[in-house]
Parts: C-alpha cells; sequence; structure tokens
C-alpha cells in the first residue's frame, strides 16, 4: 500500500500493549458483536439494509463499526470490523444468506466429500473480499486513532461445519459424520479453508487491521482427541504462516478463541497467538495456572449476566478483575457475544465498571509495591 494515505496517529494502544505482555495501566476492554443488534442504531440500519449489503458496502461497515464506538465514547478500547465468519465460504463459491431471526442459511451446503468440486479452486482474496479490505482502510481512517482496529476471521473447523450443516445445528451431526467417515477428505477441506483463512488475514493487515481474532465458536463440540486433529494443527497452521507472511514490520498481536474447548487452554498458549480468549466456564485463577503468563487471557464474563440487573453486573465484574489482574497480561470482554436483547445501558455498566474496577486494582497493586519497597529499604 504504497501510494495509501498514512492512518492518523493511535491515541489508545492499551489493548495492543496488553497483548504483548506490556504493563497496561489498567485492563482494556471490547466486546464480541459489539456493534450489533442490541443497538438500536444498528437495527435502524438493518430495516434498510439486508445483513451482507452492510459487509459488502464499506461506507456501511464503517458506520456500523463506529456505532459503539462513538455510543460509549471513551469507554472501548477496540473496536472489530463489521462482517461476518461466513464471507470465507462465500468466497469459496457458496452462497450464504441471513435470515432474519433464524441466523445464516446456506440453500446448497456440502452434503458429500465429492460436493467440494463445486467450490473455488484457488480463492484469491484480493479479488473475492476486496470488500473487506476496503471497509477495513476506510475504518481505520474513519476511527482517527481513537482504537485499534480488529480484523478476523472464523476458525477452519468452525467454518467447514457451517458449509456441511447449512446454517446452525444442535447436534454437528453432518459435519461430525464427514471428519469419522470421511477424515482424509474432511482434512482436505479444513486445508483448503486454511490456505484462504491466511491469505485474508495477511490482507487484512496489509489493508489497515492492528490486531487480528480466530473464532473457533464451534470447538467445544469436539472433543480433547479430535479437537487436536481437527481444529488445533490449523490454527497453529494459521498463526504461523501468518507472522511468517507478514514479518518483523508488519506483525500485529493475534488472538485464538476456541469457545468450549477449555481442556486445550494450555496447547493454545503454545501455537503463536498472543492472546486467547476464554469463553465463561473458565475460571480466572485456574485460567492463569494453566498458561503461566505465556499468553494474555482475554474475556470471560457470561454475556446472560447482562440481563442479571445492576448488582449482578457489578460483582462480577469485581470478581472477574481481581480474577484475572488489571494491568498485566488481561483484556477484559464477555465470554462470548453479547446477545440481541441486552439493554444498552447494561453493556455501559459492564463498560464503566470495568474501567472502575481496573483503576482501583492497578491502584492497590502500585500501594502494595511501594509498601513492599520501603519495607525492603528498611
Ligand atoms: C459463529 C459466528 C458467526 N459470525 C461470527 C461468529 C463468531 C463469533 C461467535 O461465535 O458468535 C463473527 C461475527 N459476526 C459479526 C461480527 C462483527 C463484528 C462485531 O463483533 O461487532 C463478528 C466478529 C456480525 C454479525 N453477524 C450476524 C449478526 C446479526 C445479523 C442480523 O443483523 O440479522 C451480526 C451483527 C449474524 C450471524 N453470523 C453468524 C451467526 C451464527 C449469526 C446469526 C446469529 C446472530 O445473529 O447472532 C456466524
Amino acid at each position: 500500500m504504497t501510494d495509501a494515505k498514512p492512518f492518523p496517529p493511535l491515541k489508545n494502544d492499551l489493548i495492543l500493549r496488553a497483548a504483548r505482555g506490556e504493563k497496561t495501566e489498567r485492563a482494556p476492554v471490547w466486546v464480541m458483536r459489539q456493534a450489533g443488534r442490541y443497538l438500536p442504531e444498528f437495527r435502524a440500519e438493518r430495516v434498510e439494509n439486508d445483513f451482507f449489503r452492510i459487509c459488502r458496502t464499506p461506507e456501511l461497515a464503517t458506520k456500523v463499526t463506529l456505532q459503539p464506538i462513538d455510543r460509549y465514547d471513551g469507554l472501548l478500547d477496540a473496536s472489530i470490523i463489521f462482517s461476518d465468519i461466513l464471507v470465507i465460504p462465500q468466497a469459496m463459491g457458496m452462497e450464504v444468506q441471513m435470515v432474519p431471526g433464524k441466523g445464516p442459511h446456506f440453500p446448497e451446503p456440502l452434503v458429500l466429500p465429492g460436493d467440494m468440486a463445486k467450490l473455488n479452486e484457488n480463492v484469491d482474496v484480493n479479488k473475492e473480499l476486496k470488500y473487506v479490505f476496503e471497509a477495513i482502510t476506510m475504518t481505520r481512517h474513519a476511527l482517527n486513532g481513537r482504537v485499534p482496529l480488529i480484523g478476523f476471521v472464523g476458525a477452519p473447523w468452525t467454518l467447514m461445519a457451517y458449509m456441511i450443516e447449512g446454517g446452525g445445528s444442535k447436534t454437528l451431526s453432518k459435519a461430525k459424520e464427514w471428519i469419522f467417515k470421511h477424515p482424509k477428505e474432511s482434512h482436505a477441506l479444513l486445508q483448503r479453508i486454511t490456505d484462504v483463512c491466511v491469505d485474508f488475514l495477511v490482507g487484512q493487515v496489509h489493508a489497515g487491521a492492528q490486531m487480528l481474532q480466530v473464532f473457533e465458536s464451534w470447538g467445544g463440540e469436539l472433543g480433547p482427541h479430535d479437537f487436536d486433529l481437527f481444529s488445533l494443527p490449523y490454527l497453529a497452521q494459521i498463526a504461523k504462516r501468518v507472522k511468517a507472511e507478514l514479518g518483523h514490520e508488519h506483525a500485529v498481536p493475534m488472538t485464538v478463541f476456541a469457545k468450549g474447548s477449555w481442556y486445550a487452554l494450555d496447547k493454545l498458549s503454545e501455537i503463536g497467538y498472543e492472546t486467547v480468549s476464554l469463553d465463561w466456564t473458565h475460571d480466572p485463577a485456574q485460567a492463569k495456572a494453566t498458561t503461566k503468563g505465556r499468553v494474555t487471557l482475554q474475556g470471560n464474563m457470561d454475556p446472560n449476566v447482562l440481563f442479571g440487573g445492576d448488582e449482578a453486573i457489578v460483582s462480577t465484574v469485581e470478581r472477574m478483575i481481581r480474577g484475572f489482574g488489571s494491568t498485566e497480561r488481561y483484556i477484559a470482554n464477555l465470554g462470548h457475544g453479547i446477545l440481541p436483547t441486552v439493554p444498552v445501558e447494561a453493556m455501559g455498566l459492564f463498560l464503566k465498571t470495568v474501567h472502575r474496577v481496573g483503576l482501583e486494582v492497578a491502584a492497590e497493586k502500585k500501594e502494595a509495591e511501594a509498601k513492599e519497597s520501603i519495607q525492603i529499604l528498611g
């Protein structure tokens, strides 16, 4: 991007420092799906426009990405580009519709391994997903350096499962039939998706993304043995190849979120990601003991606490921040995406409480350290 105009300087790099393991004044915070249906301004946009039209129109994607940043002015420490994990199956040649009230729908899912022949052979992300790159560049300028911009992809197993199930599923029986009956072909499909993920993430960084997250939303549907076979190697490959392709000069911190895969936490800390995002089934102290400072931890409040009223939100955030610690290797977030019926005030209280408690914990730590050094000197 030699002819592009330079991006505005970054004014808040808290999340990047936390991800790199540097000290922070307080825990940075953002929320998965922070640009979404719980925001009246997003719902108003959706009355006018189809979901994928918003994704494909850089001006609209920029507008929607900025909605939570503007509404919760100064409270969010990162933005995430408005898009979807299912743009990769689309780029591979599949049709995906977003059905209101139902979620994603593939009219022609992959049924048998032979159906893979219908997928595009060599996916040129610069052509098929150019609109995401344009949205990222436009959003990075529009953010004007207020907070870093996160890019993302769905992980190969989660995308493969959507491509075979044709939408959401309680059991993932069809996708699992593939891995158990057709393991060789499943690996071939996972590899093809991985190749697109790598190109897409690298392209997002060149377009302006300052951090990357890989969503393995259906990780926990696999037991530990199958996770090691069908998820982990591809997650590892993505981190390794993206870093190699970006090189030192363009490197950005990467986060892996394998929802439900609590058993894999130790291994997830070893495969090249700076940050591991946790769902709410993790206890902070245990997660810290398992990861031993190798990675930054992100998460992990149960999104449903936002329905629990002010007291529940405040006490859960207190416990969470005190559990993880505020100034080192921690990024506050929910344990999964914010739900569409959450009141906007509840999200506001969550963010304000993370700031307040984060600063309190940081101040307490400083005071304790000062006391300790006085004792040592004395
Ligand atoms: C599994 C998954 C999907 N998409 C995504 C995941 C991984 C995270 C997770 O596990 O929740 C990721 C995603 N989807 C969306 C974003 C945008 C950025 C952000 O986080 O604000 C991101 C990061 C927008 C969206 N993606 C979707 C919406 C709502 C669609 C609408 O407006 O009708 C939004 C704002 C639709 C979507 N997209 C997907 C589903 C299952 C659904 C329907 C259910 C739902 O609505 O929550 C697939």
